[in-house]
């Protein structure tokens, strides 16, 4: 029997479409477990360098087939095998998705059976908003990163209205921005991405994009009310229909114990090879005492920033576990200094990819060294794991102001990249500040918890959303 025969006949279709990206595939696939939890008739789409990644480093395709509504299909994303896919080089991908992908993507709508009644697509996928537009399927979109961050974008526009975009060099930085609601008494200039800080087109097309994202059927968010309900409140003005029901990963494993499935820990879907002997050696440290760092999927480094954080990390005396990923690096080849090559013997571990989620989980870690990429964000926040944010690029120069301002759950280095500095914030997180810190990392990840249990804002508006698939019947006024 083939796909198409197993599928629940009374369920809709619905076709999941993300960035082809780890932080954006990874909390999507967790969405779509969800779906095919509920029963939807499901059709993955990923990119195939994404699929063959996945396929290569995960069971995660195999893990599927026990959904019988649920199938993956491949599209090009039109860059060659040997581009890097990322750092600021990952931008590329949007011109070959609009000029390549997106043709394909509209053929297979057309053709594909069963008809597509729903279409869920990444937010930053302004080319599966076009083509579900010209065919006019329902499409709910889904925004990956935070809502502060999604709210921000959405107010580019007044920003450049109001005077206050462009920002005009290194000594406008810690100008206050007073037009993003929520938000007037305490982003600056410096909190922006660093698109914001050039006008060109990828400025205009995050702003049209998330502009578009307000006038679907429904916006997702991977959020929860206890933590950005204050902005949420805004956004709810210009989009009555957002449901948030994240943190995804924490929903995924609360309702797959409800039903009694594998157990969420063996679960990857990681385009690289998990080495998860760091874990032994976690097992060895003691409780609480060791900073993880990682700087996500797409930031690269330069050899000179490498060492910054590794002198910074070493003589801060305190152990570390450090994830650094193939080809984040590029100019790799300097000789490492003795001293970091000793301190990192007797305190640290140094692995290419580790099991984050189990690894903030360890009783070892007692904080973390992150680029403020929004799943790392709340993965850290479900564990209750302090962090000291060094954002790299995009929306995470808003989500560190806000993981220190507003939420209280660590320190934001922001464009610093000094040994100094490095050494200093590890220190206070570690130790002079650490009560204060994990007093307010332990109250968010207990209220995490309470919005994926049954009865919980997320948990219900996943619920909501479910149901408003299986009736289409979006309505625009709940
Ligand atoms: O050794 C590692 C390192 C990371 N991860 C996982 O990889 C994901 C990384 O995602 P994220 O923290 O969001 O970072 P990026 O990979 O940089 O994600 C991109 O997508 C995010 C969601 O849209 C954005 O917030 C980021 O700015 C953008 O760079 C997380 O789930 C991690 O658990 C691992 O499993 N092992």
């Amino acid at each position: 029997m083939d796909k198409e025969e197993q599928r629940p006949q009374t369920s809709p279709h619905v076709l999941i479409f993300p960035l082809p990206a780890q932080g954006h595939v990874n909390s999507m696939l967790k969405l779509a477990e969800l779906l095919a939890l509920a029963g939807l008739n499901l059709t993955f789409l990923n990119s195939d360098f994404v699929h063959e990644q996945l396929l290569r480093h995960t069971d995660v395709v195999s893990r599927f087939l026990k959904y019988a509504g649920f199938e993956f299909r491949t599209i090009p994303d039109g860059l060659p095998d040997e581009h890097p896919r990322a750092g600021h080089a990952f931008m590329e991908i949007f011109e070959t998705l609009e000029s390549i992908t997106k043709p394909i993507f509209k053929e297979m709508l057309v053709n594909m059976k069963p008809r597509v009644d729903c279409l869920l697509a990444d937010g930053v996928l302004g080319i599966a908003v076009d083509v579900a537009e010209e065919l006019g399927i329902p499409i709910v979109q889904f925004r990956t990163i935070s809502a502060c961050s999604t709210w921000a974008y959405f107010a580019v526009p007044d920003m450049i209205q109001a005077g206050e975009l462009p920002i005009k060099g290194k000594e406008d930085m810690d100008r206050l921005i007073t037009s993003v609601p929520g938000m007037e008494t305490f982003l600056r200039c410096r909190d922006l991405p660093g698109f914001c800080r050039v006008m060109d087109s990828t400025l205009q097309r995050i702003s049209e994009d998330t502009r578009k994202n307000f006038k679907g059927h429904g916006l997702l968010l991977n959020t929860f009310e206890d933590l950005e309900g204050d902005i949420l409140s805004h956004m709810r003005t210009k989009s009555p229909n957002i449901y948030t029901v994240g943190p995804l990963h924490l929903h995924l494993r609360t309702r797959l114990c409800d039903s009694n499935q594998t157990l969420f820990d063996q679960y990857s879907s990681s385009f690289y090879e998990v080495d998860r002997s760091c874990l032994s050696w976690l097992d060895k440290q003691p409780k609480g005492s060791v900073v993880y760092v990682s700087f996500g999927s797409l930031t690269v480094l330069s050899s000179e920033q490498v060492f910054e954080f590794w002198f910074g990390l070493v003589n801060s005396g305190k152990r570390f576990l450090w994830v650094l990923r193939p080809g984040i690096m590029p100019d790799e080849g300097k000789n490492i200094p003795v001293e970091l090559m000793e301190g990192s013997k007797k305190r640290g571990c140094i692995v290419s990819w580790a099991p984050q989620e189990e690894v903030l989980g360890h009783g070892a870690i007692g904080g973390f060294l992150t680029h403020s990429g929004w799943n790392s964000t709340l993965e850290s926040v479900v564990e209750g794991v302090p962090m000291i944010c060094w954002p790299y690029f995009a929306d995470q120069q808003i989500n560190s102001r806000f993981v220190s301002q507003v939420w209280g759950l660590g320190l934001d280095m922001k464009d610093l990249c000094d040994r100094h500095i490095v050494e200093k914030m590890v220190n206070d997180l570690m130790v002079e500040r650490r009560e204060e810190f994990l007093k307010s990392a332990t109250k968010m990840a207990k209220l995490a918890k309470e919005c994926v249990n049954v009865g919980g804002s997320s948990y219900c508006n996943l619920d909501r959303l479910v149901e408003d698939i299986r009736s289409m019947n979006f309505n625009l006024e709940k």
